[in-house]
C-alpha cells in the first residue's frame, strides 16, 4: 500500500458526508417546490414526474452498475420526504392565510433542473456507500443525520432505505 500524506488524506470528502449534503441539497428543494406549488395551485403529489424520474434513476442506475431497484427506493423516499416538508408549509401557510408568493420560483424552468442536476451526483455516491451501510460509522452518521431544517420524521424518511440489508 502507498501511504497517503495526512494533509491530503484529510481534504477527501468521506461518500457518506457526500451523500448527507446531496440529501440535503435536494430537501432544500423541497420549499421552493411548495412556494410554487402554493402560487399556482398545483397539487404536492405528482405521480407523472415521479415515474419519469424513476425511470431516468433505474437507467442511469444501470448504467454505472448499481441495484435500480435500491436507487428507486432511495428516490422514492426522496420524493415522500420532500412532500412531507411541502405538505407541512402548506398547513402552515393555510393558517397564517399566506398570500401568493412574488417572485415564486418556477418549477419547470428553475426548481427542476436543480433537482434533476443533484441525481446522477446522488447515484454515483449511493454506489460508493452500498457496501459500506453495515459499517458502524456509516450507520451512526444516517441514524443521526438530519438534512438542513428537517424535522425528525422527514430525516427518518429520507434514510428509510439506507438500512444495514
Ligand atoms: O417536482 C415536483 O413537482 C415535486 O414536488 C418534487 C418531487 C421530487 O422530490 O422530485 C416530489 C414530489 C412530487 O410527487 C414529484 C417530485
Amino acid at each position: 500500500q502507498v501511504p497517503v500524506p495526512a494533509a491530503i488524506q484529510s481534504e477527501q470528502t468521506p461518500p457518506i458526508k457526500s451523500l448527507i449534503s446531496l440529501m440535503t441539497q435536494r430537501l432544500e428543494v423541497a420549499p421552493l417546490v411548495a412556494q410554487s406549488k402554493w402560487n399556482s395551485g398545483a397539487a404536492i403529489n405528482d405521480p407523472a414526474r415521479e415515474q419519469a424520474i424513476l425511470a431516468d434513476v433505474e437507467k442511469q442506475a444501470r448504467t454505472i452498475d448499481l441495484d435500480p431497484r435500491f436507487a428507486a427506493a432511495f428516490f422514492q423516499a426522496q420524493f415522500d420526504a420532500g412532500k412531507l416538508i411541502q405538505s407541512q408549509l402548506h398547513q402552515k401557510w393555510q393558517k397564517q392565510k399566506q398570500a401568493p408568493f412574488s417572485p415564486a420560483p418556477d418549477l419547470a424552468k428553475e426548481v427542476r433542473p436543480v433537482l434533476d442536476q443533484l441525481t446522477p451526483q446522488l447515484l454515483m455516491v449511493l454506489k460508493t456507500i452500498q457496501p459500506d451501510l453495515c459499517n458502524t460509522g456509516v450507520k451512526q452518521s444516517l441514524q443521526t443525520a438530519t438534512f438542513g431544517q428537517t424535522d425528525d420524521e422527514v430525516s427518518k424518511m429520507a434514510v428509510s432505505t439506507l438500512q444495514c440489508p
